[in-house]
This record gives structure tokens, sequence and C-alpha cells, in this order.
């Protein structure tokens, strides 16, 4: 089974072709590294497989929906819905507490409050950062601070969790913990996740990699060595 089919994508951004002709697929509980040099294309793919970007040609069938064929609004929809996202820096809502933070995507689907407070919970404990579920960003660690953003990437259940350089901003000792429990968490709920790096020891954890060179998949499907 195939949770998502990308093919063909090329894209030019400005006078740079950020993309040509890449294809991906992605099956429930894939872990699938991106990697290449600074500027290759990493983030770019990203977004197209995420249909925050809309490619020039090509196509992502994402759960049976052509995102390069929706609309705005139903690519938003299904982000908000079926996808989450982990990013280098954390990007919590400085002004809310963690857990107020992990809530925040059941609250934007119209879970109740105090049931979206409780699996928010659950998940920070899951995660090991419970005991600062009522910290705010200012007082927590880095490495507490991205569990944060992982629990809030993953309490809504989505299909596939997007990060891109999700331990850029730690040590290598926080940044395995990170690793270790985005990718122990996705897998326990069959969500699949797709990490962009630069990091040999981040791409470890996948179980395939995809390398770009000048916007072009260089090597795909290389057995990790985890
Ligand atoms: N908005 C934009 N306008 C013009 N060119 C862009 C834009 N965004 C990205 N690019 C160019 O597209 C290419 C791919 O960029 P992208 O950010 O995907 O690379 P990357 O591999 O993720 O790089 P890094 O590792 O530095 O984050 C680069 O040459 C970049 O300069």
């Amino acid at each position: 089974m195939t949770l998502l089919q990308a093919r063909d994508l090329s894209l030019r951004l400005g006078t740079t072709q950020a993309l040509q002709d890449v294809s991906v697929d992605l099956s429930p509980g894939d872990v699938v590294s991106i990697m290449g040099p600074s500027g290759s294309g990493k983030s770019t793919l990203l977004h197209c497989l995420a249909g925050v970007l809309v490619p020039d040609s090509g196509s992502v069938l994402f759960e049976s929906t052509d995102l390069t064929r929706s609309s705005d609004a139903e690519r938003s929809r299904i982000r908000l819905q079926r996808m989450g996202f982990v990013f280098q820096f954390g990007d919590l809502i400085p002004e809310l507490t963690m857990v107020e933070n992990v809530m925040l995507p059941l609250q934007l689907l119209g879970t109740k409050r105090s049931e979206a407070r409780d699996r928010a919970r659950t998940m920070l404990d899951e995660l090991e950062v419970g005991d600062v579920a009522d910290g705010t960003v200012g007082v927590v660690s880095g490495g507490q601070a991205q569990r944060t953003a992982v629990a809030r990437a993953l309490v809504h259940e989505p299909a596939v969790i997007f990060a891109d350089e999700p331990t850029g901003a730690l040590d290598s000792a926080a940044g395995e913990l990170v690793m270790d429990s985005l990718v122990t968490a996705a897998q326990s709920r069959g969500a699949a996740v797709v990490l962009v790096t630069h990091d040999a020891r981040v791409a470890s954890y996948a179980h395939r990699n995809v390398t770009m060179r000048d916007g072009r998949v260089r090597a795909a499907d290389l057995t990790s060595m985890r």
C-alpha cells in the first residue's frame, strides 16, 4: 500500500531549477531521509510532498488526492488533518505553555478543550516531557522544546510527519533523544516520517535515504546502517 506517490516533480524558483524530475514513494510507517548539500533542493522537495508548494509539473498523490490539483484550502485541510510538522527551531508559540502548544492541532480540528488537554498531556508523558507541560519556551531546554514540537506534530495521529532538520539546533545527546522519540512514537502509530537532514546520525534512523544533488535524486532506496 502506498501512502504518498510523488512522480516527476519539477519546480523552478526564481532562476534556479530547484527540482527536476524527482519521484519518491512513501508507504505507511516508512522512515525516509532526504540528504544532500546545501541548496540541492531538500526543503523544496519536502514542501512539495506536503502540499506547501505546488510543482510546475509532476504529481503528488497523497491518500488518493493529487495535491498538485487541489485548491489551497483543500491542501491546508489535508495538512491539518493528516500531516504533522517539526522544524529546526521548534516554532512553539512562546506565549503558550508546552501543553497548550500541543493542544493546538486538536483544537483547530474541533476537539473539546478538556479532551485536547488530556490527549496533549498523555502525548507529553509518552515523550518524557510531561514534567515541563506547564512550562513555557523560556524555561525548558532546547531538547525538551523539540520533544514538545514532536508531541504537537503527532498528537492528532497524522499519517505522516515531515521534519526539516529536527535536531539542527541541538547538541548530539539531545538530538538523539529527539530522534528516538520522534521515530518510536511515529512507528507505534504507523505514521510515516520524512526527514530532511545534513546529519548522517539523524539519517541513520531512516529505512531509506534519498540523496539530492542540484535538484535531482542522486541515489534512492539505500539501506540504512541502523
Ligand atoms: N523562494 C525562492 N526563490 C528563489 N530561489 C529559491 C527560493 N527558495 C529556494 N530557492 C533556491 O532553490 C534551491 C533549492 O533550495 P532548498 O532550500 O530546497 O535547498 P536545501 O537543499 O534544502 O538547502 P539547505 O540545506 O541549505 O536548507 C537553492 O538553490 C535555493 O537558493
